[in-house]
This record gives structure tokens, sequence and C-alpha cells, in this order.
């Protein structure tokens, strides 16, 4: 999937922008505060209908405007989609795909694959198992149909438990509701094991380039008893839930799940350098965009803001080197043209097409 147009009205200090990008690799490039990562941001709220930056979708929004509106041209393989997104301060997304509107987000986010290096990136291995949750999640939406359905049964069915819980109702009153529950998450257990055993095995050819001589050793963790098998987890829920009643909401399952990512044996964030940790999170974003390309045949885009920070220059090079190889499209922000100079031999040595766009105060300089 490749990004053929992109227009964007009134985000952040972007009144109006269209560009027609490389189908390999942009660089966007201007002093600081120009617009560069808003140009990121409205790419990534219309791939997932989020900011990378903001939890608040207002925060977008230019000041003085009512509404920001996203729109792209979409082309994968011979297959043309025109792709729009536009969000006032306070109402839902109107979501528009080849003209015609959808309430669902899902649809959009399936057209446009996007993951995204920045340097807070590390946060991946360094925070609470939610994000590494959702990175999971990530790959298995667009790999395992089933995963999707199940997910939504799954979430459903938790609310339903965790109202419950809240009304302290006994045990032998929640049992019945516990069958939904129960069969989904270990339908979410068993699809996000299996995808991580096939992540690892993607992940070590990055990582055997980024840190070589290291092993690197993903794990799932399932938010039920390491030792769950099968139908074990209905008498974990059973024996968990006087502490499910006393914090007010179900303890156990895959909404608390996540992955581990050791190095030479020792938790990555316990051992790593900044630098190092943005590396091995740059070789699991590659690691799911090479699943990606081998599920669906197409790879997804790759958004790195500000790519110079915290990685040398051998790294940087070989960071390219695999993003070449990945054959994705690709946007780079960095504050000045001189770092396209020294990728350039590489992007002509691989044949691979780039474009440079220069951003000054939130519009492009030609
Ligand atoms: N809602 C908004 N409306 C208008 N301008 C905004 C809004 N939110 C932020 N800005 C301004 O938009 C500008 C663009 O910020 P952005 O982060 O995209 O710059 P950047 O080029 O990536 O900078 P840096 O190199 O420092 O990371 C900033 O000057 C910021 O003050």
């Amino acid at each position: 999937m490749t990004i053929s147009r992109l227009a964007i009205q009134a985000v952040r200090n972007i009144s109006e922008l269209s560009i027609h990008p490389s189908s390999g690799f942009n660089f966007i490039y201007g002093k600081n505060g120009a617009g560069k990562s808003s140009v990121l941001e409205a790419i990534h709220m219309l791939g997932s209908g989020r900011s990378f930056r903001t939890h608040r979708h207002k925060q977008l929004i230019q000041y003085e405007q009512q509404d920001f509106t996203i729109f792209a041209e979409l082309q994968r393989r011979d297959v043309h989609y025109r792709v729009g997104m536009k969000r006032t301060r306070s109402g839902e997304p109107e979501i528009r795909i080849n003209g015609e509107s959808t309430q669902r987000l899902a649809e959009l986010v399936g057209l446009l694959p996007i993951q995204i290096l920045t340097p807070d990136s590390p946060v991946l291995l360094t925070s609470g198992s939610k994000v590494r949750r959702q990175f999971l999640d990530w790959g298995l939406f667009y790999r395992q149909e089933l995963f999707y359905p199940a997910w939504r049964r799954y979430a459903r069915s938790l609310k339903q438990r965790n109202a419950m819980v809240r009304q302290q109702l006994p045990y032998s009153q929640v049992a019945p509701w516990e069958h939904d529950f129960v069969e989904n998450g270990r339908l979410i257990t068993q699809m996000r094991t299996e995808f991580v055993a096939q992540l690892q095995a993607a992940l070590v050819t990055f990582t055997d380039q980024f840190l070589p001589g290291s092993a690197v050793e993903l794990s799932y963790q399932s938010g039920w008893s390491a030792t769950a098998q099968g139908d074990d987890y209905l008498s974990q829920l059973q024996d968990g839930y006087n502490r499910d009643l006393k914090t007010g909401h179900t303890q156990l399952g895959p909404h608390r799940g996540g992955f581990k990512l050791k190095v030479d044996g020792v938790a990555a964030e316990e051992t790593c350098s900044r630098g190092q940790l943005k590396l091995l999170v740059a070789a699991l974003l590659l690691a799911q965009g090479s699943l990606l390309s081998e599920s669906q045949g197409t790879s997804c885009i790759y958004l790195i803001d500000d790519f110079a920070a915290e990685l040398d220059e051998a790294r940087r090079a070989l960071l390219i080197e695999c993003l070449i190889a990945i054959k994705s499209q690709v946007f780079i922000t960095a504050t000045d043209e001189l770092f396209v100079e020294q990728v350039r031999p590489q992007l002509a040595a691989a044949n691979r097409p780039f474009k440079l766009f220069h951003v000054e105060r939130g519009q492009l300089v030609t």
C-alpha cells in the first residue's frame, strides 16, 4: 500500500498542504516547529484514528478552526482508493472511503497499515503491558481475520463481567455468563501466542543486524496463569473471583496480556541503552511489516519522526538498508537536508525512488 496523494487541512499549524509522495522514501525537512511531525501525525490519524502525540484529537485542530480534514489517495497494486477523515472538536470522525460514508474506523484502518518510530518509541519496551498488547493486536488485526471479531466479543463479555463484579454479585451468579468470556479469551490467547512465535522468527532477521551477537527472545505473557492450559482458565477465574471483588474489575484474562523481550536472557528495558531500545523497537516494527507483506502482499507505511535521534551513523545506515529491503513507503522527518545527502547513495544504489519536501511555518517551500 502506498499513499499517492495526501491533502491536509487545519491540522496544527498546517492550514492547507497537498503533496504527491514518492512510493519509496519521503523526506520532510524543516526547522523546529515547522510542521514536519504534524504531517506524520495527519497520516497516523488517518491510518489509526489516533494521534501518536496526544489522546485528545481536538489538539490537532488548528486554533480558531472548527475541524480538520485529512484526505489521501491510496494505491494497492492496481487498485486505487480515496479515503478521508474529518473531525470536529466533539463529534465522532466522519470517514469516507471512495466517496461513501462509513461509521467503521476499522475499514479505514484495514486499508492503511501504519507503523511509527519516534524518539518516544522505547516506551513500547519500558512502559506497561497495554502498549505491547496493542502492538500485537495491530499485527493480528491484519494477519488473522478471526482476531478482530473474537476481540470485540471478548471486550463485550469483559464489560458485562466487570459490571457484575462491581455489583458484588456472588460467583454462582457470574459463572453462567463465563462461557463467552472464556471461549473468546482462549481464542485470543491462542492467536496471540502463535503470532508472537511468528514475530520472533521475523524479528531475529533484523536484530541479528542491529544487535549482532545478542540473543533476542520474544515471549507472550497471557494475562492468565503462565501454566494455564485449556480448561484451567475457568478454575483460575473462579479462584481469583475474591480478588476481582476487592479491586472492582476482572484481574485475569487476555486484557492483561502483553509480551516480554529479553536480550541475552535479561529484560530489554533493564539491560539496553536508549539507542539499543530504539533499534529493538525498529526491529519489531520491521518484523510486523514483513509479516504483513507475507499475509497481505503489501507492507505497511513507515513513519519515522526525528530519524537521527539516538542512533549513530552506522545504525542509521543499517535501518535505511532494512527499510529499503522491505520495499515500504517511508516518511521521514529531519531538521535539515544534510541527512538526505548522507542516505542518497544508499537509495541510488538500491534504485529506490525518493522525494524531498521542505516545510516551513506549516507550508511547503518550493
Ligand atoms: N492546534 C494547533 N493549531 C495551530 N498550531 C499548532 C497547534 N498545535 C501545535 N501548533 C504549532 O504547530 C507547530 C508544528 O509543530 P510540529 O511538532 O509539527 O513541528 P516540527 O516541524 O515537527 O518540529 P520539531 O523539529 O521541533 O519536532 C508548532 O509550532 C506548534 O506550536
